[in-house]
């Protein structure tokens, strides 16, 4: 069952351009994009910074204007919705942003902070005590904390109460907007663990958004592949990393470390020249042209559309190019 659609979204920001600011450009950020997250499934979002990951996840967040297309969460479009409906649908959906030092009032307690979506909510006072170690239990941190303030914590266990936080009010959707990111590596799989288990305890489900490919590998069910606005490969997690099919995945791929040293020898590194175009000046015809190391002429002109190679499989690069290596 499909909880959350993004139909054609198009966040365009305007912004004023020029040495003086007096020209005027649009920032097309996210430039077209779909996607789908079903119950209890954890889609990925992946690209480099810049692409337009984020402002996807914001959109859906109600943080990021609407410029064109539609989101509905469990059948219920957001840009429509009344303000108990808006209340009732934010519950549902919560956010989890990468730095947890400035997500946590540092003068507030660990409780205090998990706490505080059920005061907002109005939750029975006397209940909140018992639902916040419920809460630190769920995450793995010990209710003997709860009255620390975030500056005794580790950087690992500061994402607990953020994630902590997050599932207060029982939410079926979690924006997980590079929750890894800032921590040490040796902390990462611990959080990315705790993330699958919470899944598989209450049915979550995830928009995962990383500038890793590395990172979604084990958490991700699906992977969208994104590039100056736009989804350029999509698919089932296990299709994208054994078969990629765009050459922008291929490089991202190409630049994750293989734990296998005879592996290592037969993988091409695909080094990719110069930086990403900027989304208010973006190049005409295929958003990856001006990097792409098998463009052809034509690429510079029209620009494709997502196309299926195999279920589920989408990539936007037109076969003729593919068929040749
Ligand atoms: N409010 C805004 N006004 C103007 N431009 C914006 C605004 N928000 C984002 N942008 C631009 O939109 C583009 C996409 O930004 P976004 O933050 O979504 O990318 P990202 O892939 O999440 O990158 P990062 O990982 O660095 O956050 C960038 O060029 C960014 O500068």
């Amino acid at each position: 069952m499909t909880l959350l659609r993004i139909e054609d979204l198009k966040v365009h920001f305007p912004v004023r351009t020029g040495r003086f600011g007096g020209g005027k450009g649009l920032v097309k950020a996210v430039d077209g994009v779909s996607l789908t997250v079903n119950v209890n499934e954890t889609v990925a979002v992946v690209g480099e910074s810049g692409c337009g990951k984020s402002t996807t996840g914001n959109a859906v967040l109600g943080l990021a204007p609407i410029t064109a297309g539609r989101i509905t969460f469990d059948d219920r479009d957001i840009a429509t919705l009344s303000e108990a409906e808006r209340r009732h649908v934010w519950r549902e959906m919560q956010v989890v942003f990468q730095d947890p030092v400035s997500a946590l009032n540092p003068r507030r307690t660990i409780a205090q902070s998990i706490g505080e979506p059920l005061v907002i909510h109005r939750h029975p006072k006397d209940q909140i005590a018992a639902r916040v170690d419920e809460l630190m239990d769920l995450v793995g941190l010990n209710p003997d904390q709860r009255d620390r303030r975030p500056g005794a914590l580790s950087g690992g266990q500061r994402q607990r109460v953020v994630i902590a936080r997050a599932l207060a009010l029982n939410p079926r959707l979690i924006i997980c907007d590079e929750p890894v990111s800032a921590l040490d590596v040796s902390i990462q799989s611990q959080i990315l663990n705790l993330l699958m288990r919470l899944q598989r305890e209450l049915g979550l489900s995830y928009l995962f958004i990383a500038h890793d490919l590395s990172v979604v590998r084990h958490i991700a069910d699906r992977v969208a592949v994104m590039y100056l606005g736009v989804v350029v490969e999509e698919g089932p997690a296990s299709e994208v990393f054994a078969n990629p099919m765009h050459p922008y995945t291929e490089a991202l791929l190409s630049a994750i470390p293989l734990p296998d040293p005879k592996l290592r020898d037969t993988r091409k590194r695909i080094v990719l020249e110069g930086d990403m175009p900027s989304p208010l000046d973006p190049p005409t015809g295929c958003p990856f042209v001006t990097r792409c190391p098998i463009a052809e002429a034509a690429c510079g002109t029209a620009r494709p559309d997502l196309a299926e190679f195999a279920p589920g499989h989408m990539v936007r690069c037109p076969p003729r190019l593919r068929s040749r290596d």
